[in-house]
């Protein structure tokens, strides 16, 4: 089994590329979903409308906690784990979008034997984002584009020639040995995308420095099931309030859900959203990531049904008078 591990910051296009890896390529593939907070929504986008020939992907989901960080030995299980039991011929690994390129390397290292080989890693970059995310999240921008062997740029279909080769510029200092694609991977020839998984990692790979990642991504998270809104225009209202701010310092929330009779995926990325009708799903999902995320308030108006049966039901008839006085 070869793993290729797919890294890029919130939002940078890591799950659009693997479906795409997927679609291209058609080999044998398992795909490790680690996501940011608890409750998991690329592992079902994956499956949406995928049916290419005979082919489905064999998805693994880990959420709570980063494959870089605190949950490194369950990683190292679960990695074993697939190995020894449906040995597909590559798994690909989607790590959080903050977790440390490097140390997520250095953790598969150590399970290294010879039936498991490391391919070198994928990094894709929002290129309309780059240099806030540097001035952000500079330790993570960094490392995620040192520890690559391949950087995609995602985002950037409609830049000019100069800012696409001033970024390329930029990340080649950065990470010399690294090819710069500053071509979209969809333009890309199918000897492209089986080149991505012949290439072994060199043995000398980067070591990641010691740091707290939970340090460098001061980011909280919260994930909603059983959420819904009426109808499409109510969604759109949604998205806009969560852009200007409403709920709180949001930098990235997907999800999908119910409105009427459709059903619709929603994505935001720092201050654009957007919309796309999906097949039907078994139940509906929403994950906020951000700062001063306002829960109750996205509670309220996410899970209305739920939330108000939750916290406004009508007490249990008392004998108190001041429970019966204060009935809604
Ligand atoms: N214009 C454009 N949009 C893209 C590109 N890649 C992804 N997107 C869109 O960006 C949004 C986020 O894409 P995802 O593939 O879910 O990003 P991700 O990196 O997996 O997100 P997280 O797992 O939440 O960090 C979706 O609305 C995609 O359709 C790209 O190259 N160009």
């Amino acid at each position: 089994m070869k793993i290729l591990v797919v890294s890029g910051f919130l939002g940078a296009g890591k799950t659009t590329f693997i479906k795409e890896l997927a679609k291209r390529t058609k080999k044998d593939f398992a795909v490790m979903e680690n996501e940011f907070g608890a409750v998991g929504v690329d592992a079902d986008f994956l499956e949406d409308g995928f049916s290419e020939g005979d082919k489905t992907l064999n998805i693994w989901e880990m959420t709570e906690g980063c494959i870089c960080c605190s949950v490194k030995t369950d990683f190292a299980a679960s990695v074993l784990t697939i190995a020894n039991t449906v040995d597909p011929e590559y798994l690909i690994v989607e790590p959080t979008g903050v977790g440390m390129l490097s140390r997520i390397i250095e953790n598969i290292r150590k399970i290294q034997y010879e039936r498991i080989g490391i391919l070198r890693p994928v990094t894709i970059l929002n290129g309309k984002m780059s240099s806030r995310y540097k001035e952000e999240f500079r330790e993570i921008y960094e490392d995620q584009v040192k520890a690559a062997g391949t950087v995609l740029i995602s985002k950037m279909e409609n830049a000019d020639s100069k800012e696409l080769a001033a970024l390329g510029e930029e990340l080649s200092s950065i990470n010399p040995k690294a090819e710069i694609c500053l071509t979209h991977y969809t333009k890309q020839p199918r000897e492209w995308w089986d080149a991505l998984l012949e290439q072994e990692e060199g043995i000398h790979a980067l070591k990641g420095k010691e740091s707290n990642v939970e340090k460098a991504s001061p980011l909280e998270s919260i994930g909603l099931k059983e959420v819904e809104l009426r109808n499409e225009n109510e969604l759109l209202l949604f998205l806009q309030g969560v852009v200007a701010g409403v709920f709180g310092d949001i930098c990235r929330a997907k999800g999908y859900m119910k409105t009427g009779t459709a059903w619709l995926r929603f994505d935001v990325v720092e201050h654009a959203y957007s919309i796309t009708g999906i097949e039907e799903m078994p139940d509906s999902k929403a994950v906020f990531i951000g700062k001063n995320i306002r829960r109750t308030l996205l509670r309220e108006v996410l899970q209305r049904r739920l939330y108000t049966e939750k916290q406004f039901k009508r007490p249990k008839k008392s004998a108190h008078p001041m429970l019966k006085r204060s009935r809604i």
